[in-house]
């Protein structure tokens, strides 16, 4: 099938090569000048194990192409994905001006019959807005629907390629048909393509994501519990996930969730709740639990430096938003930094894949080290907030050494209680008693 993929970001990408890799002919558009000629040239512009092998054979097999003008992108394709930002507005609905302002491009151009595809995650009803959008000033035939992606970032080629199901939201049987064939080669194994309208596959959408945050949130409000009543949250964890109908997955409490995606759908579907008088208590409070969680080892740092961070010099360790990515959209450790900062203290970052887009970010308001272990030199305590797996047998030796005290703060739990004990670190972690509260 010939196929354009409009926004060549995360999702944009792996779904353009992803579809490329299955043997279709796929063209991806993006305003982005500097990002088409990277990745025209052959160079890859984000972190997700496993694409770049993709994208690199499609690429030589001239199966995946880039290009700026929507015009020459399209015009050969009979599906289009649309996997545009949907960034939150100003007042925390999603923000459809991408969206909206392609489509009103695709209803100038479009000529013969195509399916248009809302990969973005879109609030319910933005598929009628879309074909009104287009109808506005197209006469061609064309059918709009709603296909949310629910990959990961960090595993998103096998979530793609894999997927536990993929839901399609149509009221026409051409596009239906169309859809499904393109989507069967993914499902082989047995894991369903769900039909349904577009409002219910627009809601799925925000629903899983709200859901899942919802189930993080609750382990770290359990977690805040087992720290006051002297409860090891590992082993509740353990002790519930094996309940089936709880399940083992997305129970691991932290410093929060961030991302591009749990943050800004939670809020944008209390809002599209609001807009039609309802009041969504649960996720009210998930939103508000998660603010708090991301900062929830400063008070552990201030009390064990006695409210003084004057001065204070700390490594942290992990700057992306999760292990796996370069994404460090709404990552809990630039909220860490940030208040490390304000107390007056310094930090040296090490992050395997983040620091570029930090330092975009944020410049020279933290150091960059070489290497996790550089970050350590004449650093008062280790912080760790995202759980690489660099980090997670780390050489303890080289920790004490650099490190001015034994101290760790560790946002991810990774290490075991009774073995960091046993090296004598005070530690601290999420939901677990601290090792050495003494020292
Ligand atoms: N990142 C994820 O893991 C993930 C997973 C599932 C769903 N989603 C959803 O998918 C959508 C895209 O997310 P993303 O993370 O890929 O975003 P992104 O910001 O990484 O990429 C968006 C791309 O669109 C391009 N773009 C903007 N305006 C354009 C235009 N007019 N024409 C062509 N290209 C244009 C940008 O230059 C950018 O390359 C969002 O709705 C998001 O919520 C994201
Ligand atoms: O047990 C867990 C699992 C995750 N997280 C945190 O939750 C956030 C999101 O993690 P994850 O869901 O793995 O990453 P995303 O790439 O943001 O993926 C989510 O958001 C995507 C965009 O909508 C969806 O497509 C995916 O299905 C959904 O999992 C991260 O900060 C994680 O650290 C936890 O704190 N505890």
């Amino acid at each position: 099938m010939k196929i354009a993929v409009i926004g060549t970001g995360y999702v944009g990408l792996v779904t353009g090569t992803c579809f490329a890799e299955t043997g279709n002919d796929v063209v991806c558009v993006d305003i982005d000048t500097t990002k088409v000629q990277k990745l025209s040239n052959g160079q890859i512009t984000i972190y997700e194990p496993g694409l770049e092998k993709l994208f690199l054979r499609n690429l030589k097999e001239e199966r995946l192409r880039f290009t700026t003008d929507l015009e020459d992108g399209i015009k050969e394709a009979q599906i289009i994905f649309l996997a545009l930002p949907t960034p939150p507005g100003e007042d925390g609905s999603a923000d459809l001006k991408y969206i909206l302002g392609v489509s009103d491009q695709l209803g100038k151009i479009l000529k013969d019959y195509k399916v248009i595809v809302d990969k973005s995650t879109v609030p319910v009803g933005t598929a009628e807005k879309v074909h009104a959008a287009i109808k506005k000033n197209c006469k061609g035939e064309f059918d709009v629907v709603s296909n949310p992606e629910f990959l990961r970032e960090g595993v998103a080629v096998d979530d793609f390629m894999k997927p536990d199901r993929v839901v399609i939201g149509t009221s026409s049987d051409r596009a239906r048909k169309i859809m499904n064939d393109l989507y069967l080669p993914f499902v082989r194994q047995g894991n369903p393509i769900i039909f349904m309208d577009e409002r219910s596959a627009e809601l799925t959408k925000y629903a899983a994501n709200s859901f899942l945050a919802t189930k993080i949130t609750f382990m770290n409000e359990v977690a805040q519990l087992c720290e006051r009543l002297g409860a090891d949250v590992d082993m509740v964890r353990r002790g519930i996930g094996s309940d089936e109908r709880i399940g083992k997955r997305f129970l691991f409490p932290g410093i929060g969730y961030g991302g591009s995606c749990f943050p800004k759908d939670v809020q944008a579907l209390v809002k599209s709740s609001q807009e039609v008088s309802y009041d969504f208590r649960i996720l009210n409070a998930v939103m508000d639990v998660n603010e708090k969680q991301k900062l929830h080892l400063m008070p552990k740092v201030k009390k064990y430096f006695k409210d003084n961070l004057k001065g204070k010099h700390f490594a942290l360790w992990g700057l992306a938003f999760k292990p796996n990515t370069d994404d460090i959209r709404e990552a809990p450790a630039l909220y860490m930094i940030d208040a490390l900062l304000k107390e007056g203290a310094t930090v040296a970052v090490f992050d395997p894949e983040a620091m570029n887009n930090v330092k975009q970010l944020i410049g020279d308001k933290v150091t960059y080290s070489e290497s996790q272990y550089d970050a350590l030199e004449n650093a008062d305590a280790l912080i760790i907030a995202t759980e690489w797996n660099e980090f997670r047998t780390p050489n303890f030796l080289k920790i004490v050494t650099s490190l001015k005290n034994k101290v760790i703060f560790d946002g991810r739990n990774l290490f075991d209680i009774a073995a960091i004990r046993e090296l004598g670190f005070y530690y601290e972690s999420i939901g677990r008693a601290p090792a050495n509260p003494t020292k």
